[in-house]
């Protein structure tokens, strides 16, 4: 059996401004800092250590990584980052507010693009100097291969090659494998692992910061997996994303409709 941790960033400043936030490179807020320093101290209380960790070229993975790492004392392991874990791109939509959106666009409208499978958004136009082609990190990557924007499906298929022959390589070796991605990015690695179907994968949520722990058989399926955090924290984060962007879920949502 194999053991492999998955952790979503923790909570960044476009995820509490309630932004449409993908390949837009924003950092984590002071309540993110936390929820990483609290989830490396829990995987150290819960004996957990890493001979190697994966993660995305953006920031907010990024720290949260550091400082899991710090926590662990452990800063000193091999890190690969890679836009293959990206959060999904997702393009004109980056930047603009969910909640605002919902208003203007319908909720409908919104739900379908953070939850529908092959949804594709507005894209981002080439010339942005928000495009991903005009960022250094991006420069060695051919230029069909850099998204203006991005369905659930088209995530998926790109996680999904990178999970399976560079990640689940090093599983297999023996190597305790932690991963620190993004919650669409992070989907197409639980959907693998749990067989989620097409269908039910969109509505799969997860919350910031909090390890989720999976037990894995040889055939690289799941056991089980379980979350190391307070139950009652991770189930009312799981509904507020359910409900991200419904305005009768934001009892002030007019305050987003004034902000400047
Ligand atoms: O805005 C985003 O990039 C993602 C993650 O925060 O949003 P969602 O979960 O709605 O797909």
């Amino acid at each position: 059996m194999y053991k492999l941790v998955l952790i979503r960033h923790g909570e960044s400043l476009w995820n509490k401004a309630k932004n449409f936030s993908g390949w837009s490179d924003v950092d984590l807020t002071e309540k993110g800092k936390e929820e990483a320093i609290l989830a490396g101290k829990i995987l150290l209380q819960e004996g957990f250590l890493f001979d190697i960790a994966f993660t995305s070229v953006l920031k907010r993975a990024i720290r949260t990584l550091w400082l899991v790492l710090d926590e662990l004392n452990s800063c000193w392991i091999p890190v690969e980052r890679t836009w293959h874990l990206n959060e999904r791109h997702y393009g004109a939509l980056q930047g603009l507010n969910k909640i605002e959106m919902s208003y203007l666009c319908g909720e409908k409208r919104v739900k379908d693009w953070r939850r529908k499978y092959d949804e594709i958004p507005p894209p981002l136009n080439k010339f942005d100097e928000r495009h991903p082609r005009m960022k250094q990190c991006y420069h060695n990557l051919s230029e069909d291969l850099i998204p203006s924007t991005e369905s659930l499906k088209n995530v998926i298929t790109r996680v999904t090659p990178y999970w399976k022959n560079i990640i689940i390589p090093k599983i297999r070796s023996g190597k305790n494998v932690l991963i620190v991605a993004h919650h669409n990015s992070l989907k197409a690695i639980v959907k693998d692992l749990d067989n989620i179907s097409d269908k039910d994968i969109p509505s799969y949520e997860m919350p910031t910061g909090i390890p989720l722990i999976y037990l894995i058989d040889q055939n690289m399926k799941a056991i089980r997996h379980y979350y190391l955090g307070d139950p009652k924290m991770i189930k009312r984060a799981i509904e507020d994303e359910i409900h991200l962007g419904e305005l009768s879920w934001e009892k002030d949502f007019k305050s987003y409709l004034t902000k400047s």
